[in-house]
């Protein structure tokens, strides 16, 4: 498996263009079923979870080309309604497969997700709302047939608003009969852009952003062409990286107004940052302050998705500071990491006490999923010395090339690759 190797202690400083967001092309890949033609998607990064989804969806029978940055789909010849295992398991957004297959087939059979072990990860939210639509449900293993006649609108009510379900009940309901009306929706700007494209696909749906979404079904659905919204995940580890190793850094082609609760928390720490319409500049030449609590929470609260790399800066920060991790339950193993670079961290239950240091030390670490292994890359650019950086198939799920967006800021950062089995490696 590929390493980073980076030698840290330099400020970041230059200019970043933000990639697409992960987490609004995959469900915007599976709903491009929903319609038969040529959908294109501009804006999409090259990242290991969209080569996985491009599989799937020609396993389905789609011809897919990504080119760079576009994405072109073409859903004429797809026929299957059956997503293999393999597949399945190779990530958590393999489940957005199930709602478009549903509506448009009446029938698929998909298997439980796989993705980073961060936490249980049911996804009785998605069942729940599928049958509310009409659906039955059988599971046999990990298999789950979804089957329905008709799927006709209902009202569904979830009792977490969360994102995935959210999605993959909207892109169920474009086709079905009459109005459906999701409460306690999740209201993460992912599922805007979703709307966005369903709609441009001539879907009728409300709300999005607001925790009630409404669907009046269609009888149909055309391709269209949309461009992904930037990656604010990308654009708060940029911005925490340049905190952390005190650096001033500018982001180009951004989308503030989605990181309104990072941007508070920073300023908090004393960061300074200025928003300059679609442009971020973050100036962090002193030592940032501890934060006395920070929770993360569905948006537009602190994203559990930058937790971990917010980990790091209150890691080098003036004082004690406190992370409640409310959404994974298995998101804080990035501590141990941590610890074995010098930082002072105690965790109680779903709660870290974070003590800052003034430096960290370079180590061998370990990426445990792919945020984990964001906050190692920060700590590594922060730290004094040496820092490798294993298992980055992880970070690869959701940056693209990230050692060639960080050497654009000034980082030593680079990667070997794994040449085979037996640990030899290449630059
Ligand atoms: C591809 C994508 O968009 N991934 C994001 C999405 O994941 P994802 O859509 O999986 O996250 P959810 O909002 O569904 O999950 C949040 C919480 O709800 C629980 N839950 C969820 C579904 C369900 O049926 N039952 C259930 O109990 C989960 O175990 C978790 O504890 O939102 C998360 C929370 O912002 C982010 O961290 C992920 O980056
Ligand atoms: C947890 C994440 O993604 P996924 O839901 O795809 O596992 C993430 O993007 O941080």
């Amino acid at each position: 498996m590929d390493r980073l190797v980076i030698e840290g202690g330099k400020p970041l400083s230059g200019t970043v263009i933000i990639q697409g967001a992960k987490n609004a092309v995959l469900p915007i890949m599976a709903a491009s079923l929903l319609a038969e033609g040529t959908t294109v998607l501009e804006n999409v990064p090259h990242l290991l979870d969209i080569e996985v989804m491009i599989s799937i969806l020609r396993e389905l029978g789609c011809r897919v080309e990504h080119k760079g940055s576009t994405i072109i789909i073409d859903t004429k010849h797809a026929s299957a309604s059956h997503v293999p295992e393999g597949l399945m398991k190779r990530m958590r957004s393999s489940i957005f497969l199930m709602g478009p297959l549903l509506a448009k087939y009446g029938r698929t059979q998909v298997y439980q997700p796989g993705g980073c072990a961060i936490g249980e990860r049911k996804i009785d939210i998605h069942l729940d709302g599928l049958k509310a639509l009409g659906a039955s449900i059988e599971e046999t293993g990990n298999s789950i047939i979804c089957s329905a006649e008709k799927l006709v609108g209902a009202d569904i009510y979830l009792h977490f608003p969360s994102v995935g379900a959210t999605e993959n009940i909207m892109m169920a309901a474009v086709l079905a009969e009459g109005r459906t009306t999701i409460t306690n929706a999740a209201r993460e700007p992912e599922i805007q852009d979703l709307q966005h494209f369903l709609n441009a696909m001539g879907a009728k749906v409300l709300g999005a952003g607001t925790d009630t979404i409404t669907i009046d079904g269609v009888k149909s659905l055309k391709p269209c062409e949309h461009r992904v919204i930037p990656d604010r995940i990308v654009t708060g580890t940029l911005m925490i990286a340049a905190a952390a190793t005190r650096g001033h850094i500018t982001l180009h082609k951004t989308q503030p107004s989605h990181l309104s609760s990072l941007i508070h928390v920073m300023r908090r720490a004393g960061i300074q940052i200025q928003v300059d319409g679609d442009i971020i500049r973050v100036d962090s030449r002193v030592r940032s302050k501890a934060v006395e609590k920070i929770v993360t929470a569905p948006y537009p609260a602190f994203p559990t998705d930058l937790q971990s790399q917010m980990m790091v800066m209150l890691a080098l920060a003036d004082g004690v500071s406190v992370i409640k991790e409310t959404i994974f339950e298995g998101r804080l193993k990035h501590v141990d990491e941590l610890s074995r670079m010098g930082a002072d961290i105690r965790v109680d239950m779903n709660t870290a006490y974070i003590r800052g240091v003034p430096r960290l030390y370079g180590a061998t670490v370990e990426a445990t999923d792919l945020r984990a292994g964001a906050a190692l890359v920060i700590a590594g650019l922060a730290a004094q010395g040496k820092t490798v950086v294993e298992r980055i198939h992880h970070i690869d799920r959701g940056y693209e090339r990230i050692e060639d967006m960080l050497s654009l800021l000034g980082a030593k950062i680079t990667r070997l690759t794994a040449l085979s089995k037996n640990e030899s490696y290449a630059q």
